[in-house]
């Protein structure tokens, strides 16, 4: 039950190892640690200490890893060479989506794939024929997957301009072949450390992709010759341009940004995922926010202002819910101002327990009503403001069966008793099959929304000029606070509960704002005014005769009470009227309610919506 005291008490506010493929040769390596002299046959060829560039007989000192990775690599260990001229494309996939498809795309093109343990094992499994990248590299993978890729011989083969001469030298000198196409997706970090089962901070570290985001920027750099794709989808495109004679380099550009974009959005859930670990505090010196692209919108605002919708992909958000994620089961496409009213309908009805109904227009709250049956809040909704309601968006927080469906389609606007209503919007988190359906036949426009509740404790951004603002989203309800009691008269609990429920729908209003409720219904509401006294006015006009026994809350204190909001509120009859409190004039509002024996409750907590 919600609190209520007198006015001495105070408010208050209450990857797993997937990728980490150790390899058969790795794990027989562990032992080995001081490097060894011993007399090999070898080509011209990397080595650590020292360089030989003969092919005959040579006391070198041999780091005994890469000697195993000789052995291991022995069918295939002559390097790729640079001027064999086959075509070479590097895969190295932690999500195998479709590699069948590329594997023998690109082979039936005539490339030589290359690519990392788990993937040339399912390659091969699909009939790929596939280099092992220790093969080319001439170590195995080691560092249990840590380090697999990094290595002159792979990442020369993406970097080498291929029009700069003393680069191709290079790659001639050390045999290292060069690479055309390279497609990479990384470790998932993201699902791992988002996982309903939770992830230890060192699976987390694990999880961190090093090598996979090196190849996808050294071939994203060099896209004028080598085509780098991170996305499986991508992958018919690319067949397509490779079987073409059109080398387009917007499309190499537009791979090599994805691919950027890509490696950004994961190292911005790196990030965010460890300031969460370590510091974890709101708002981290720094923030990088992935946004990905919904669609876009037919226009913004205004007819004028082009526009689109993106969804956060932060790690925060993930099953946080919300309208940039509904799913549109029919209508026409959601508009810029269509978002931003289905947000604040959703936002607002998702407030309440009881089943309840929420009628917004221009991001305000125009109608709300609980009642154990969910038509009667609907009609009582629109009922509060029939003229505003026509054309407004119609939130649930209830599922929309058949009969509600029903109500939704063919009631009458109160105002004539003839004209059927007309919405732009409903939404709710759930529907029937038949309510669907009955919806569906309203109208061809009627856009019907499905939403998931947002979490709480979310971070609110919001742009200014030059920058944006940062708050903890506004996540208080009459239950977390108490109202307290300034006045001589103490509100009935039927009082304070209409005190409440007008409380809840003034937090969702535009300040300045007021509600005037009863009974768990809006009566009236006055918005976005730029004195209190007229937002009042105008709540007081809308509710007419049911003002006089009602709740009134405003969303922030009364700087005046005298000839002023808190006296037009009781000479309009109201029963007790909620406020935050805090003005040097609070005794005066005090005065002019026990004057007209009104109730004054004081919630200490003010709900500014700017
Ligand atoms: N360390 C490395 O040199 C390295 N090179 C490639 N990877 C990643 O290994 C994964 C593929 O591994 P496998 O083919 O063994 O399933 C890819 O997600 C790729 O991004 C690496 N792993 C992590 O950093």
């Amino acid at each position: 039950m919600l609190g209520l005291t007198r006015a001495t008490t105070s408010a208050s506010a209450s990857a797993t190892a997937a990728a980490t493929s150790a390899t058969a040769i790795a794990a027989a390596t562990v032992h080995l640690c001081t490097p060894q002299l011993r007399t090999i046959r070898t080509r011209t060829n990397f080595c650590f200490g020292q360089q030989q560039s003969s092919t005959t007989s040579h006391r070198v000192i041999v780091h005994p890893v890469k000697a195993m990775a000789e052995t291991a690599a022995a069918p295939h260990s002559a390097p790729k060479s640079p001027t064999s001229g086959r075509k070479q494309a590097l895969i190295s996939l932690s999500d195998k989506t479709d590699l069948a498809k590329l594997g023998n795309g690109l082979q039936e093109l005539g490339y030589t794939i290359v690519s990392t343990g788990g993937t040339a094992s399912a390659l091969e499994g699909a009939g790929v024929s596939v280099t092992k990248v220790e093969e080319l590299t001439r170590f195995p993978e080691m560092l249990d997957g840590r380090v697999k890729t990094l290595h002159p011989s792979v990442h020369g083969g993406i970097l080498a301009r291929r029009d700069q001469e003393h680069h191709m030298e290079a790659l001639e000198k050390h045999e290292i072949g060069t690479f055309d196409v390279v497609v990479v997706n990384l470790y998932p970090f993201y699902a791992k450390v988002s996982s309903s089962s939770g992830i230890s901070f060192e699976d987390g570290i694990e999880n961190i992709d090093i090598g996979g985001p090196a190849m996808i920027r050294a071939a994203a750099k060099n896209h004028r010759d080598v085509l780098v794709v991170v996305d499986s989808g991508d992958y018919p495109a690319l067949l397509e341009f490779l079987r073409g004679d059109n080398d387009d380099q917007q499309f190499r550009r537009k791979l090599a940004w994805k691919a950027f974009q890509h490696v950004a959005s994961y190292d911005s859930a790196v990030s965010e995922w460890l300031w969460k670990q370590t510091v974890g505090d709101k708002f981290p010196p720094g923030l990088t926010v992935p946004l990905h692209l919904k669609s876009l919108l037919r226009y913004g605002e205004n007819p004028h202002q082009k526009a689109a919708v993106y969804v956060d992909k932060s790690l925060s958000e993930v099953n946080a819910g919300g309208i940039a994620t509904v799913i549109q089961h029919h209508g026409k496409e959601m508009s810029y101002n269509n978002y931003l009213d289905a947000d604040a309908a959703w936002n607002c009805v998702c407030e309440f327990n009881k089943p309840t109904c929420v009628v917004v227009k221009h991001t305000n709250p125009c109608g709300v009503a609980s009642r154990n049956d969910i038509i009667e809040a609907y009609r009582l909704a629109v009922k509060a403001d029939p003229v505003s309601a026509f054309g407004g968006i119609v939130a649930f927080n209830v599922e929309v069966d058949e009969a509600l469906a029903k109500d939704i389609r063919e009631f009458r606007s109160p105002t004539d008793g003839e004209t059927r209503m007309f919405y732009e919007i409903v939404v709710a988190p759930k529907y029937t099959e038949k309510g669907l359906e009955v919806l569906r036949g309203k109208s061809k426009t009627l856009r019907i929304l499905e939403a998931s509740k947002n979490s709480k404790g979310k971070l609110s951004l919001r742009q200014i000029g030059g920058g944006w603002l940062a708050q903890d989203s506004d996540d208080l309800t009459p239950e977390d606070i108490q109202f307290n009691v300034m006045s001589d008269k103490t509100p009935q609990e039927n009082e304070l509960n209409d005190a409440q429920f007008a409380w809840l729908c003034v937090k969702h209003v535009k300040s300045n704002a007021i509600v005037i409720a009863k009974n768990n219904c809006m009566l009236g509401m006055g918005s976005g005014q730029p004195n209190r006294l007229e937002s009042l006015r105008i709540a007081m006009r809308k509710a007419g005769d049911e003002v006089k026994g009602a709740a009134l809350a405003s969303d922030a204190f009364f700087p005046f009470a005298w000839n002023d909001a808190v006296e037009e509120a009781c000479q309009s009859g109201v029963s007790v009227i909620a406020e935050p409190g805090g003005s040097i004039r609070d005794k005066d509002a005090v005065d002019c309610c026990n004057k007209y024996g009104v109730s004054l409750v004081f919630t200490n907590v003010r709900h500014f919506r700017h």
